[in-house]
This record gives structure tokens, C-alpha cells and sequence, in this order.
């Protein structure tokens, strides 16, 4: 299973966290996140790590050539769009830069709204499912209902994210089957300076998953 941190800033933590077991981890390029990095933060924070190790810029309703400049300038390996983008833009993405991984992120308000993301299946890679907060785009630490996920089967690979935590994952493996996890909040100190205790945790609970 990948296993994404997201919301990383600090070199020295990429190396730690990627040695602990992490397959991707994940640099907020949205300016106005507390996690906010920028392609120097970022370029320093890759400088090091291992080339298996996915490397994923998180967008929120940006342009297409802002994007791409971030991606070729810090190596990044992967895309997040976290924002409103359409399965038009997610395609267009796709013309521009055929070689990254294009993740779409849904921030899940209800059941009807999950059904949107069979729209993005053609033109992405990968979905992640999110929790929906109607003040802030991600890293809020607040839970899906697990439940209304039980029957969720895109066509393409999926991630889970949404609030989890070292103490939560467990029971969220254990309702919902994705082909990924993604967890922030859970596992920090404060916004963008990770606890590297409860990433060896996470992974320690993960077993061999
Ligand atoms: O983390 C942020 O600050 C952020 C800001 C703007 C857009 C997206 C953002 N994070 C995206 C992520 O992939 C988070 O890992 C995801 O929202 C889960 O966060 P959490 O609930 O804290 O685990």
C-alpha cells in the first residue's frame, strides 16, 4: 500500500520520514497554507531522498503554467490538485505534463458528490478522497464518514485522507479498502513540523500493509 506524508517542509524530516517507510511524500504549493513551501524549500527537501520515493506538489486552483514551472523546477514526480479543478483542466494538465502522476483530490461533502469523481477517472491517475471543511482546502484533520466509502470502486487507484492519525488508521483500514493512505495533521507537532514519533508509530501499526 502507498503511504503518503503530506504537508512536509523540512529537509531533514523528508530523509527521516522516507527511511521510516513513507512511498511519497507530499509539499503544499498553495500560498496560503501554513504549510506552504516554496521550489527552493522544495528542491532542498528532494535533494537527498531516495529516487523511489514519490515526490507529489499539492495545487489548489492555479494555472496550468504555474504548475508545470514548479514541477520542472523542483523535480517534482507527481501532482495534487486540491482545489475546484474540472476533468477539462485535469486533461489539459495531462497535455502539458504526460510523464508526472496527476492526482485529483475530492473534497467528499456527500454521497452524491463522491459520485463526481467517476467524471476525473479518464483523465487523472489517481483520486484522493478528503474531508470536506467549507473554510479550509486540506490539512484539517477532520474525518471522513468511512462508511459511505465501504462501497467505493473507481476505475483508477485511490487514496484515503481525511484526519488520520496512528490511532485511527486501523479502523479506517478496516471499513475502507484504498489503494493508498494520506495523513498530515495526524501525525505533527504543529502545522508543517512533523512528529517523527507518531510516523514510526503509524508505521509500526501498518505492519507489513
Ligand atoms: O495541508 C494543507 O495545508 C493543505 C492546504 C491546501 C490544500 C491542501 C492541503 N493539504 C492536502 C493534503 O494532502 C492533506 O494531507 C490532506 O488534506 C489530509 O490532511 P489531514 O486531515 O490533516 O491528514
Amino acid at each position: 500500500m502507498r503511504v503518503k506524508i503530506c504537508g512536509i517542509t523540512q529537509p531533514q524530516q523528508s530523509i527521516a520520514i522516507a527511511t521510516l517507510g513513507a512511498t511519497a511524500l507530499g509539499f503544499i504549493c498553495v500560498p496560503t497554507s501554513p504549510r506552504y513551501v516554496t521550489i527552493e524549500q522544495i528542491q532542498a527537501a528532494v535533494a537527498q531522498l531516495p529516487s523511489k520515493i514519490d515526490r507529489i506538489g499539492v495545487f489548489a486552483n492555479t494555472s496550468i503554467t504555474e504548475i508545470s514551472q514548479t514541477v520542472l523546477a523542483s523535480g517534482l514526480t507527481g501532482v495534487q490538485l486540491h482545489g475546484d479543478e474540472s476533468p477539462e483542466f485535469c486533461y489539459q494538465l495531462r497535455q502539458s505534463l504526460p510523464q508526472v502522476e496527476i492526482i485529483k483530490a475530492m473534497r467528499v461533502r456527500n454521497l452524491e458528490h463522491l459520485q463526481t469523481a467517476a467524471n476525473y477517472t479518464k483523465f487523472v491517475d489517481t483520486l484522493l478522497l478528503d474531508a470536506y471543511h467549507p473554510q479550509h482546502l486540506g490539512g484539517t484533520g477532520q474525518t471522513l464518514d468511512w462508511q459511505i466509502l465501504q462501497e467505493f470502486s473507481p476505475t483508477c487507484p485511490w487514496f484515503l485522507a481525511g484526519g488520520l492519525t496512528p490511532n485511527n488508521i486501523l479502523d479506517a483500514l478496516s471499513q475502507v479498502k484504498p489503494n493508498g493512505i494520506d495523513l498530515s495533521s495526524g501525525v505533527e507537532r504543529s502545522p508543517g513540523d512533523k512528529d517523527l514519533d507518531k510516523v514510526a508509530l503509524l508505521f509500526q501499526r501498518l505492519g507489513n500493509r
